[in-house]
């Protein structure tokens, strides 16, 4: 995403340099056109200058005619800067009307001058007028020089260009001073000063190195057959009659001083050699403005494709991160979850399908298996558990009747009586003998035996409290342990069941019903007894009972001499 932010915000920066830079290539050409117009003003003037009053009607017309036109190049200049409504032009601005202050001046000093006779118009004066001009162009060449730097600084790839061009405006304005210089001294008709000679070496020396300057700035602009045609007529036109020209002059201005020419012959002879000068500068703006055309368009159509590849890029982005949380991190997430309810042993959820045979299809295979091992695993677990319970049952568990064996007996009774020890609380166990039991197998057999006893505890079931531990102590012999009752209660339970099975009618397979009858030792928990000794007074009492002639209950103590049966 940053990467295209990047990429956008440069090809961005490129289009707005383009739109940039084609205004400011614009009035960068304004300026040097009026450049242009305040060099060619000095023809006319030197014309002028060089006329007898009598016949410089012409002159003046041409004049006018320059003057027009320099002042609507300033003012299509102003205009351009105005519409701006920039603060950065407003020092140029100053600067245009500075450069029009002056040259009202210059044009007032030539207008005074021309309007004397010819023979009066002073050498000094007429040098004054044209440095005037000159120095017209010099004010206004800092306007050139801030317009040239906007346009580099909007885009500075047009360095070279920008810069032969404005060294083609200075080329033409130093080969119009060349010129000048002879004005003074043609219209005196004198040989040149020695400031006038150095004038014209440094003027023609400075020219030589401009254009060599431009030559180099333009190396690149070869390719481009027009400017190869254009610096060829400056070196043809130009350097070629325009100089020979000025060095015949020269020659006679360094003699003689009969130049054989007027100012106006020479003006009308030189000015035109000068034109392929501002040709060769046109050109370069032209070509600056249709480069800057032409890479503002491609910048924007650069910056469309980049926006669309861009919107592209981000497209395929969002697709791939739905892709990857509907393909990989959904599923991760789901089996996350999964596996945390498999930890809680939670199954119900259930394992999503997967449409794709990759890494998340496997993976959720493997989770679907692991599931199934999980479930198996618990119910091995829960058999497991119900076969130990059920193996501890059995191994507690005398298995004809299903009460407590002995073993089991005296592993929870200990556990009673303790709680009775400790407590001081009351506790009874009933000893319980079937009578006359072995005559049962003998006459109906053991199968019958078996039903007998299975019936006889089912009796005592009946009768015990859920506190109460039962259980089958021998052969025929079952123990009943009473917590929290005494022993007249217990005497009082050991008798109801006595009368339970008493009355009770044992149906035997074959059809035989049969009577039966048990005896009952009773005792009661006594401060220093422990569980054996509490059992043995219950299985004296239990003996007692048989020796008493059975079907009885026999208390260990005497309570008010309470004997049942
Ligand atoms: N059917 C059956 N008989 C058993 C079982 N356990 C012990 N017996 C029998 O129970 C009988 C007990 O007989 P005895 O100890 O002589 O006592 P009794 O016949 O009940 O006589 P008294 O106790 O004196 O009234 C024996 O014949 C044992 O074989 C059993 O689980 N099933």
């Amino acid at each position: 995403m940053t990467l295209i932010g990047k990429i956008v915000d440069g090809e961005w920066t490129t289009y707005q340099r383009g739109r940039n830079s084609i205004p400011a290539i614009k009035q960068f050409q304004l300026a040097l056109r009026v450049e242009e117009k305040l060099s060619a003003e000095r023809g006319p003037n030197n014309i002028l200058l060089g006329q007898n009053l009598s016949d410089s009607a012409d002159a003046r017309a041409k004049l006018a005619q320059a003057r027009a036109a320099t002042d609507q190049s300033l003012s299509i200049l102003l205009q351009a800067m105005r519409s701006q409504e920039d603060l950065w032009f407003t020092p140029l601005i100053a600067n245009v009307k500075a450069t029009t202050l002056n040259l009202a001046l210059a044009r007032q000093q030539v207008d005074l001058l021309a309007a004397k006779p010819k023979s009066e118009r002073d050498a000094d004066s007429v040098s004054v007028s044209v440095e005037m001009m000159v120095a017209t162009v010099e004010i206004f060449s800092s306007t050139i020089g801030s317009l040239s730097n906007r346009v580099i600084l909007a885009d500075p790839q047009f360095h070279d260009g920008v810069e032969s061009a404005q060294l083609s405006s200075r080329l033409r304005d130093i080969a119009g001073q060349v010129g000048s210089t002879f004005t003074a001294p043609v219209i005196a008709k004198r040989p040149l000063t020695p400031q006038e000679i150095y004038a014209f070496a440094r003027l023609t020396g400075q020219a030589d190195q401009l254009y060599s300057v431009i030559e180099l700035e333009l190396r690149s602009y070869y390719k481009n057959p027009a400017f190869k045609i254009a610096l060829d007529n400056i070196r043809t036109h130009y350097f070629g009659d325009g100089v020979d020209f000025l060095n015949g002059l020269f020659a006679a201005g360094r003699t003689s001083g009969n130049y054989g020419l007027s100012s106006g012959d020479i003006a009308a002879i030189y000015v035109p050699m000068m034109s392929s000068i501002p040709e060769l500068r046109e050109l370069i703006v032209a070509e600056l403005i249709q480069e800057a055309e032409s890479r503002n368009q491609r910048a924007g159509y650069f910056l469309l494709a980049t926006i669309l590849l861009g919107i592209v890029a981000i497209g395929i982005f969002v697709m791939l991160i739905r892709l990857i949380r509907q393909r990989v991190l959904r599923p991760i997430l789901d089996a996350t979850e999964l596996f945390v309810s498999f930890a809680n042993e939670r199954f119900e959820t259930a394992i999503p399908e997967h449409l794709y045979n990759d890494e998340i299809g496997e993976m959720l295979r493997a989770i679907r298996v692991l599931k199934a091992h999980s479930l198996d695993k618990i119910r091995l677990e829960k058999e497991r558990e119900e076969l130990i319970k059920r193996l501890r049952a059995s191994s507690d568990t005398d298995f004809l009747t299903g009460l407590l064996n002995r073993r089991a007996f005296y592993a929870q009774g200990e556990q009673q009586f303790g709680i009775t020890r400790r407590y001081q609380r009351q506790m009874v166990v009933i000893l319980m003998d079937v009578d006359h039991f072995k005559a049962v197998n003998d006459m109906h057999g053991h199968q019958a035996g078996d039903r007998v006893l299975c019936d006889v505890a089912e009796l005592c079931r009946h009768e015990r409290r859920k506190v109460d531990l039962l259980a089958r102590y021998g052969g025929e012999e079952f123990l009943l342990l009473l917590p929290e009752i005494d022993l007249l209660q217990g005497i009082a339970v050991a008798e109801k069941l006595r009368a339970a099975i008493d009355a009770h009618l044992f149906q035997l397979d074959d059809g035989v019903v049969l009577k039966i009858s048990a005896s009952f030792g009773v005792a009661s928990f006594e401060d220093d007894d422990n569980l054996e000794s509490l059992i043995a007074r219950a299985d004296q009492k239990l003996y007692a009972a048989k020796n008493a002639g059975r079907n009885k209950v026999m208390p260990a103590r005497q309570v008010n001499e309470f004997v049942v049966a």
